[in-house]
């Protein structure tokens, strides 16, 4: 079956630890990706090099490979170089950053998307945008997938608590391609309202792979009391 047949309607999980943290390992990314595959995700999105070789030898499911380089501006596979390096783990998807801000090696995003292209045939790309007007560019630059990701987190848009499902429908009604709704979708009912308005697959981290974040949750609620 098709990459984008295998993930159409269904929940993809991003399996992310940060600097720092104590889940910050290949071994135990892999762990956790094996074990929402058996939940039912129909796909990882995972980042770094080391875990994306270590994910992809413990689940078979497609995987959208990424790297992190910093934490602001173009942060999220930003060069072409390192979409290369991504897609030379054996992921179906390279998820870069798909905003219209510059980019550090200095190429447009359709130089970037061309030159993973013509060094991995096979290979999709998703665009992680800030807006509809980014997606909008990223589907002319040849992008495959438009997610919402970067909604909130590039200054175009509010970070919203909930998903910015404005976004998503602003992203949906460009009508250019499937839109992977992503983005502080945090319950199982909002992961259903991202389908109900459009979205072809929902993307979840935080809410599924994030214990810290989780358990700051309850435990505000329980202070709280
Ligand atoms: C903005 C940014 O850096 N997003 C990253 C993208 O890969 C991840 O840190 C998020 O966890 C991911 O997008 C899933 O979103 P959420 O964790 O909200 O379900």
């Amino acid at each position: 079956m098709k990459v984008l047949e295998q993930l159409h309607g269904g929940l993809i999980v991003s399996c992310q630890a940060y600097p720092g943290e104590p889940m910050l390992d290949p071994r135990t990314m892999a762990q956790v990706a094996a074990s929402v595959v058996r939940g039912g995700a129909v796909g990882i999105r995972a980042k770094g090099l080391d875990d994306l070789r270590a994910i992809r030898e413990a689940v078979s499911v497609p995987i959208i490979g990424l790297v992190k380089v910093g934490s602001d501006g173009v942060f999220i596979t930003p060069t072409l170089d390192d979409c290369l390096a991504v897609a030379d783990t054996g992921v179906e998807i390279v998820a870069l950053d798909g905003t219209r801000r510059r980019r550090p090696d200095g190429l447009t995003l359709a130089q970037t998307i061309d030159g993973l292209r013509q060094a991995y045939p096979d290979v999709l790309v998703m665009a992680d945008c800030g807006s509809p007007a980014d997606a909008a560019a990223a589907a002319d630059a040849g992008a495959d997938i438009l997610g919402t990701t970067l909604a909130g987190y590039t200054g175009e848009r509010p970070k919203t608590e909930d998903p910015d499902w404005e976004c998503v429908e602003g992203v949906v009604a460009l009508g250019r391609g499937p839109v992977f709704a992503e983005g502080r979708i945090h319950t199982p009912e909002q992961a259903a309202e991202a389908m109900r308005r459009g979205a072809t697959a929902v993307v979840v981290g935080t809410a599924i792979t994030h214990p810290a974040s989780i358990t700051r949750w309850f435990a505000d609620a329980v202070a709280r009391d």
